[in-house]
């Protein structure tokens, strides 16, 4: 029986990551990495550059496949959550030509196809998710606008908005708050914490500590695998942060130096 929510139905998800490896061409880019995000959690997906937090974004999203390990979310697999379009997924940078003519509504509108029939007309809840999102994010008086006129801010902002029109259960934010002024850092985390109370999990990967602390209830620190994972308060230890920054005490593969669960 499916258990993936579908179109407009919103059910909290639970995802569950176990000992993931994937490799590219036989480079391992992540070894062993198990994390369980919990609906309504907030979850910061902390490590240098090189640790591997968009490779495990991309092996929730199904975009590579893991060479070991398993990903289950609600009991389902990556594919079917896909299809259900369960989890939604802001990269670092979106991969869209802005010199081409779209407007921000019709950028915020492409969250809404995979609820669309083939011929894509736009029905009335259609637009009311995409208004809804776009007043989320304080770009409504942008809405018709060339995606290309917007500032690297606003843009990040209006790929959120994607997501949230998406209507996803779980948020995959890769650096959102990278390059993006304080009022706009403000507006993000304030909508991050209205997302979690309305049920849903959001995983974001950050260099920034204080974003962590400020609003992370759990943390994965990583470097090729789970250093450590947990409260952010359990987790964000001096030890912990040098080793996952500094100069690592043990060898990352040889695998996690805590876990909660
Ligand atoms: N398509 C690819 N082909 C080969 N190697 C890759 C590919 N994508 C990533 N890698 C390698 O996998 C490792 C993890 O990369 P990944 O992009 O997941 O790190 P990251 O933690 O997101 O880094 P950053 O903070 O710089 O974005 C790196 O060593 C990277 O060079």
């Amino acid at each position: 029986m499916a258990v993936i929510p579908n179109k407009d139905t919103f059910v909290p998800l639970r995802i569950d990551a176990d000992q993931v490896c994937v490799d590219y061409n036989g480079n391992l880019a992540l070894y062993d990495a198990s994390l369980k995000l919990q609906p309504g959690c907030i979850c910061g997906l902390v490590g240098m550059n090189g640790a591997g937090k968009t490779t495990f974004f991309k092996a929730l999203m199904g975009f590579v496949r893991p060479s070991r390990g398993r990903i289950l979310i609600n009991g389902c697999s990556v594919s079917t959550a896909q299809k259900d379009q369960a989890v939604a997924y802001v990269p670092q940078n979106e991969g869209v030509d802005c010199s081409f003519p779209v407007s921000v509504w019709d950028v915020v509108m492409m969250g809404r196809y995979g609820s669309m029939n083939f011929l894509r007309v736009p029905r009335e809840s259609d637009h009311i998710a995409v208004f809804d999102a776009l007043e989320r994010v304080d770009l409504i008086d942008f809405r018709n606008r060339p995606i290309g006129a917007l500032s690297g801010g606003q843009r990040k902002r209006a790929f959120v908005a994607r997501a949230i029109a998406q209507r996803a259960s779980v948020l995959l934010l890769d650096e959102p708050f990278a390059g993006v002024d304080i009022r706009t850092e403000k507006l993000m985390a304030d909508l991050f914490l209205q997302l979690r109370q309305d049920g849903r999990s959001i995983l974001i990967s950050t260099h920034d500590l204080s974003h962590v602390r400020n609003f992370c209830d759990v943390v994965v620190l990583i470097n090729k695998t789970v250093l450590a994972y947990g409260n952010t308060s359990d987790v964000f230890t001096s030890e912990n942060l040098s080793m996952t920054f500094g100069g690592m005490k043990s060898d990352p593969i040889s695998g996690p130096i805590s876990s909660d669960e």
